[in-house]
């Protein structure tokens, strides 16, 4: 079993305020990641589940027992550090098997431990070699086998994955993916990569200045953000922002003037809105519509196109806007440098962020997402 409990977890170094009121379950076999900025409080709460940290404020629990004082090597918990740190001198199989030594298990069953690990990490036919005869994937691997042998109930990853190349980080994003299948393990990972995060993901926790911004699953994070940070923080590119003056804060739409003077009905709640106010419209670079469906246009030009070969990110510049707004267009879009581009809005593709962040909520059902 693997369930715990956070209940207004806080955590003060030299009296600042690191993290703050966290509360959050996860459950027994989920997989949770924590993401953020640099500076927000993973590390610091990962390393507080594993016990390397003192919790200054709040209740831990593990499948119901408090462990806020037991200490780390007694808690059913194993860690994957970023810095694999491998022992240069001992064969892979010696490094997965160090732990268990430690810990006075059986020979018999620290054999079968290892090579079950090895199997499952496809490091069988490694297991004689020395940590420098290794790429860095199978160092990573054997990283993860030394936590495997452990057989905890619940696995923490902090960046994990952080020292690999691009093409080798995807590659064993795929084999943790599938460790958690075939594991059914409860596992915790930290990362600032909100790709590894959208990917891995049962639930997010996404971290801002030591408080939980929001939680959900991936895909609702993405569309149903419930402020402007996380739907700046999730999906690349960054979500396009624009500045626009609320008109008519109705019930089921707002009607907002775009930088364009031009009238948008965005499918929101204006909540605590009010005609005149200064509000910032949310569009993601594949919600633009084509110009014959849409509900409000933007006269824009284009800066730079991206060619990606399966998409176009279109960088464009609009007046009244500052930076520019990426459109995403599918496949090689025949696109001229400084060409006029009109992007048409609608109401149901677009979010509102009122003045001091929050979002209003979305009148849209996206189908399988919940809010
Ligand atoms: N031992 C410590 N003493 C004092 N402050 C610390 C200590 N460890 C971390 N901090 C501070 O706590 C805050 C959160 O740090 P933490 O490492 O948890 O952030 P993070 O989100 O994991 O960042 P990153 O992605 O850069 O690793 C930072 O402001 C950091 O400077």
């Amino acid at each position: 079993m693997g369930h715990l409990t956070l209940e207004g977890i806080g955590k003060d170094y030299d009296g600042n305020e690191i993290s703050r009121d966290i509360d959050l379950t996860i459950a027994d076999g989920e997989f949770v990641v924590f993401v953020g900025p640099s500076g927000c409080g993973k590390s610091t709460l990962l390393r507080m589940v594993a016990g390397l940290e003192d919790i200054t404020r709040g209740q831990m629990s593990l499948d119901g027992e408090r462990i806020n004082e037991i200490p780390p090597q007694e808690r059913d918990i194993g860690m994957v550090f970023q810095s694999y740190a491998l022992y240069p001198h001992m064969t892979v199989a010696e490094n997965m098997a160090f732990g268990l030594k430690l810990a006075r298990t059986d020979k018999a069953e620290i054999r079968r431990r290892v090579e079950h690990a090895a199997d499952i990490l496809q490091l069988t036919p490694l297991l004689e070699r020395k940590p420098k005869d290794l790429s860095g994937g199978q160092r990573q691997r054997v990283a993860i086998g030394r936590t495997l042998v452990k057989e905890p109930a619940v696995f923490l990853f902090d960046e994990p994955l952080s020292n690999l190349d691009a093409s080798l980080r995807v590659e064993m994003r795929v084999q943790i993916a599938e460790l958690h299948k075939r594991l059914g393990a409860t596992m915790i990972y930290v990362t600032h990569d909100q790709v590894e995060a959208m990917t891995l993901a049962d639930r997010i926790v996404l971290l801002s200045g030591g408080r939980i911004a929001q939680v959900g699953a991936p895909l609702s994070l993405y569309h149903f953000p419930q402020s402007l940070e996380v739907a700046e923080f999730i999906g690349s590119p960054r979500i396009n922002t624009l500045p626009v003056t609320v008109v008519d804060p109705g019930p089921r739409r707002t009607g907002v003037r775009l930088p364009s003077g031009e009238p948008l009905a965005v499918a929101v709640l204006a909540r605590g809105l009010a005609a005149g106010d200064t509000a910032t419209l949310g569009v993601r670079a594949e919600d633009f519509v084509a110009p014959d469906r849409a509900e409000a246009r933007l006269t824009a030009r284009l800066m730079v196109a991206e060619k990606l070969g399966y998409e176009t990110l279109a960088h464009l510049q609009v007046e009244g806007v500052e930076g520019t707004l990426t459109r995403r267009l599918d496949g090689l879009a025949h696109l001229e440098e400084h060409q006029a581009v009109v992007l048409g809005l609608a109401g149901d593709h677009c979010h509102l962020f009122g003045p001091d962040g929050r979002a209003c909520p979305r009148q849209v059902e996206i189908p399988g997402i919940a809010h």
